[in-house]
């Protein structure tokens, strides 16, 4: 979950940084990861509005999801039987892809959409096709990393 955390801090999404990351099933090797941004390419052309009467100057339908784009930069030829850590539970339609794509476990830090429609119809798919869903728990409150103890 640290790893979608820090992937996560690679989204220009002002209000919401979403990281995931795919961890095989043989040995927890990660095989995907990824985070909530514009298209590849369309960067700076695309508003990162929340709010408005227009649909077209918001953010929500250019937004890649970070779901999408971890099992979009998969390393290996499929994540089926894999788990998924994200930080924010699922949208419907990343629901769809993660089950389409054969994913058996996913691991969420926040569900803070818990009553929307969008994550309600994620869990209902979720249960039917099995894949179970679990809230990430630790003690640990925090990981420091320090770049000066890296150097050798
Ligand atoms: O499954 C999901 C759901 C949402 N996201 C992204 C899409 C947006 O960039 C943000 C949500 O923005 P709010 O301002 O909190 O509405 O999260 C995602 O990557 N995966
Ligand atoms: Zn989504």
């Amino acid at each position: 979950m640290a790893a979608a955390c820090l992937a996560a801090q690679r989204s220009k999404d002002p209000s919401t940084q979403v990281g995931a990351v795919i961890v095989n099933e043989t040995d927890n090797k990660i095989v995907g990861t990824g985070y909530n941004g514009m298209p590849a390419g369309l960067d700076d052309q695309f508003p990162w509005k929340r709010d408005g009467e227009e649909p077209l100057k918001k953010k929500y339908i250019y937004v890649t999801h970070g779901e999408l784009n971890a099992i979009m930069n998969k390393s290996s030829a499929d994540v089926k039987g894999c788990t998924m850590y994200v930080t924010l539970f699922p949208c419907n339609e990343c629901a769809k892809l993660i089950i389409q794509s054969g994913i058996r476990k996913v691991i969420y830090l926040s569900n803070k959409y818990e009553k929307s429609n969008e994550t309600q119809a994620a869990k209902r798919m979720f249960d039917e096709a099995e894949v179970k869903t679990e809230q990430f728990k630790t003690t640990c409150s925090e990981i420091l990393i320090n770049f000066h103890e890296c150097l050798q």
